[in-house]
């Protein structure tokens, strides 16, 4: 079973007026554990190719198949998304005056059920990200903005989600510190055997993926990269 399947998809949206062709007839396989960049071109489909993952918008022809289950048989499409899939987007929203680690623990309560299990999970995935021990317990205004990214990384792999969505979240962040923050995020996604699909056009971060997907012309077409492990030393 593969974690995401596109056969001949077609998605077209239309404003009344006019018709905008995304794709005409895509086809995709993402296997589990892989780790995928998705470039192109300005509207050439990059968030439509997300969302129709995520089941946030339907094709219009073909399927569209993540860990084998048919999007169009769901039932209730939040509750798969919460057991499924996780966004990392640009919309850090944290809590500026609590620690990275008390961000990650918010809704759990000390001494209460799963607490302590959530606690070393958090101290865990913020190590495993580079947020240092002493950075872990400082509040997040007292901490740089690589810091505070990584932070919304980590509370996103609180969730131990099989399946990561991330929209040029490194947006927000200066060149360099993007990229070395999104290859922590590769780093520990590889570790994990987390399957990762993001929508950026960093080519150095294409270059530590498994494959890069450009997309052109309504198809998405698939590179794959010789060495991404040595990219990513
Ligand atoms: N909900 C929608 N309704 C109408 N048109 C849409 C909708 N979503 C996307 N589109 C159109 O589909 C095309 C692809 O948009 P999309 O945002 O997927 O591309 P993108 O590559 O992510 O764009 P960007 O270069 O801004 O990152 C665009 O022409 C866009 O206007």
């Amino acid at each position: 079973m593969h974690a995401v399947e596109l056969k001949g998809v077609m998605k077209r949206f239309s404003n009344g007026t006019e018709l905008t062709t995304v794709f005409t007839e895509a086809d995709l396989t993402v296997t589990k554990g892989e780790i995928v960049v998705v470039q192109g071109g300005c509207k050439t489909g990059k968030t439509t190719l997300l969302n129709l993952i995520a089941a946030m918008t339907p094709a219009n022809k073909g399927s569209v198949l993540v860990f084998g289950t048919n999007l169009l048989s769901l039932r209730h499409r939040p509750d798969w998304r919460l057991a499924n899939i996780a966004f990392i987007t640009d919309d850090m929203s944290l809590n500026p005056c609590l620690s990275p680690l008390q961000n990650l623990l918010t809704g759990f309560q000390e001494g209460e059920k799963g607490y302590e299990e959530a606690s070393l999970r958090a101290a865990d995935v913020l190590s495993s990200l580079g947020i240092s021990n002493r950075d872990r317990g400082e509040c997040l205004e007292e901490l740089s903005r690589k810091e505070t990214f990584l932070t919304s990384i980590a509370r996103v792999f609180m969730s131990r989600n099989p399946l990561v969505l991330a929209d040029e979240p490194e947006k927000v962040l200066a060149d360099e510190e993007a990229h070395s923050a999104m290859s922590s995020l590769i780093r520990f996604a590889r570790k994990n055997s987390i399957t990762v699909i993001i929508a950026s056009n960093d080519r150095r971060l294409s270059c530590q993926a498994d494959r890069t997907l450009v997309l052109k012309n309504g198809n998405v077409l698939s590179y794959q990269n010789k060495d991404p492990l040595k990219q990513a030393e």
